[in-house]
């Protein structure tokens, strides 16, 4: 009928050549939208939007009507519907599938759909719970989720609470601040007010004023100090002064135990800053990798490395990484207590190693069969390696198997003793089976960091202990024509020990009274005399002072 009224008026109107509505739908010309001023042009156009109308609205009904049945199947069933705005349109007809089935079943058999139900109420209950937590952590504002999944929205929520728990700290020291800021009391910044009771003014020096402010400031302390909340209490400014320092002094001490605690050497003795100069290496192409530890002493670990293949013995390195702790120190006072490099302990671990270094090049200068030194930095020394594959054993574990290969050893060590002595004015202090490799029927000496120079006051004494140690050694594997030590002492140093006496007697005694008048002024100030050997020993080495710092 509309329609049919409509179409007369357009059809009146074009005929009495007035202007044609803009719209056929009967809205008012005064609207001047661009829209309405379109004229519509054909029937046929209208006419098809009306049909289309038609037909959404019966949809519509139809939609309706479903849902209505749903509705009433499920008010059968005893199940409150749920909204489904949120579930897809083949969720709604498979919805309406199990429905159907449901209300054919009054056993409530239909699993699959009263497991949906359930999971969607579960969900929206979670969910609601959520929004509740979140708004209440958000100060009250609660965010609307609507149309949002809720596994989306869980996801997010688990991603959020993993961040917060890394900021935590940081988020409750701002909100303790904010607190306590809000606390604040109201003093005039001029430094003085008049006091309510009338009598005169306060300044800011006032007693009860500085205790409230201590409170504060205490407050303010960082959240690892157990001040307790003070709020409202007073502290008077010798408390809070004693707080104050006691707050420095652990942070001090924080701060020197996390020190302690990357100087520290680990089992393997790789703590960061050796790792730091061994990757230096690493980049200066010294070496290529490292294979692996060789043995951990009492003192250091020795790491083995490697250059290119590996192939020939000389591409094959150890490094002695010296441990950073001084206990395993307590037995080296007879030779550290004369030495003035020891009068510092910081110093202790990077001197043993300096000393070691230069000890090993005054060795390899005279040619005796020990390790090549290469390079030192603080307390890691680099130098070849004893061995190819594997390093070289010592000489306690060698199975001697026949006798000239025994008498050819020890005629070696003699040798490495007297050369050492009379060549490299050294004395090794430690010498035994355990610090002489042996490798293709040769023996190297080793660790020779506490090896001493003859000015050293004790010299002597180190040295009748080192040729006990050996004769010691060789007699046990049943080595032949072994000399006496008095024989062995007199070979190596050119002096007149006799025998049948205590040889160890003997040469103490000598130490007091007969040494050589050279070395007198060195005994009297044997950290000198340590100092000045020291010295000359660098200036061979041409290594600048300055070394030491950078
Ligand atoms: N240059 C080297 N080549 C091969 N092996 C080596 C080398 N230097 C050290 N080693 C091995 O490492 C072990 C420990 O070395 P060293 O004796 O120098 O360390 P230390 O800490 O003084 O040990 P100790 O507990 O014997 O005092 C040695 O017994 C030896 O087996």
């Amino acid at each position: 009928m509309e329609i049919n009224r409509r179409l007369l008026q357009f059809d009146n109107n074009m005929a009495e050549g007035l202007p044609v509505r803009s719209s056929a739908w009967g809205r008012k010309s005064s609207e001047k939208s661009e829209e309405n001023e379109r004229p519509i042009l054909s029937f046929a156009e209208i006419m098809s939007q009306e049909l289309a109308n038609s037909l959404q609205e019966v949809d519509l009904n139809e939609q309706a009507r479903e849902n209505a049945e749903i509705e009433r199947i499920l008010k059968q069933a005893g199940i409150d519907h749920v909204s489904t705005s949120e579930t897809s349109d083949s969720d709604t007809s498979r919805d309406y599938e199990l429905a159907l089935q449901l209300s054919e079943d009054p056993d409530c058999s239909v699993d699959e759909f009263l497991a949906k139900q359930m999971q969607r109420e579960f969900d929206r209950e979670l969910e609601l719970e959520r929004q509740f937590e979140k708004s209440k952590a958000n100060g009250g504002v609660a965010k609307a989720v609507v149309g949002h999944d809720p596994y989306n929205y869980f996801h997010e929520e688990e991603e959020e609470l993993e961040e917060s728990s890394d900021d935590d700290e940081d988020f409750r020291e701002m909100a303790t601040n904010m607190l306590y800021d809000y606390q604040k009391p109201d003093f005039p910044a001029c430094g003085f007010r008049k006091d309510i009771s009338g009598n005169g003014i306060i300044t800011k020096h006032d007693k009860e004023i500085n205790a409230a402010k201590n409170c504060e400031r205490a407050m303010h302390f960082p959240l690892d100090v157990q001040t307790g909340d003070v709020i409202g209490e007073k502290l008077n400014n010798k408390v809070f002064n004693h707080l104050k320092t006691h707050l420095k002094l652990e942070n001090k001490r924080q701060a020197r135990l996390k020190d302690k605690d990357e100087k520290a050497t680990s089992e393997a003795n790789v703590d960061a800053q050796t790792r730091l100069i061994l990757f230096k290496w690493i980049n200066a192409q010294e070496i290529d990798r490292i294979d692996g530890i060789i043995a951990t002493g009492k003192e250091s670990a020795v790491l083995q490395a490697c250059k290119g293949l590996g192939t020939s013995a000389d591409d094959h390195f150890a490094i002695k990484v010296y441990k950073m702790t001084l206990d395993n120190f307590k037995n080296r006072v007879a030779y550290v207590k004369d030495d003035f490099r020891f009068k510092n302990p910081r110093r202790v671990m990077k001197v043993w190693a300096e000393k070691e270094f230069l000890n090993l090049k005054r060795l390899h200068r005279a040619e005796i069969r020990c390790p090549r030194p290469i390079e030192l930095k603080k307390h890691v020394l680099l130098m070849s390696m004893i061995g190819d594959e594997e390093a070289a054993p010592r000489l306690k574990n060698i199975i001697w198997r026949e006798e000239e290969l025994k008498i050819k050893a020890y005629d070696q060590v003699q040798e490495i003793m007297s050369r050492m002595f009379k060549e490299c004015k050294l004395v090794h202090g430690d010498l035994s089976e355990f610090n002489l490799l042996y490798y293709h029927e040769d023996v190297f000496v080793i660790d020779v960091a506490q090896a001493v120079d003859i000015s050293h006051p004790h010299s002597l004494v180190f040295l009748v202990r080192d040729i006990e140690n050996v004769l010691n050694f060789f007699h046990k594997i049943d080595t032949p024509n072994l000399p006496t030590p008095t024989k062995l002492f007199n070979d190596i140093t050119d002096l007149d020990m006799v025998e049948g006496k205590n040889l160890l007697v003997q040469v103490d005694t000598f130490e007091v009274e007969n040494r050589n008048q050279t070395h007198k002024h060195d005994k009297a100030k044997p950290a000198d005399a340590e100092f000045q050997r020291y010295e000359e020993e660098r200036r061979l080495q041409n290594s600048s002072p300055a070394h030491d710092y950078n």
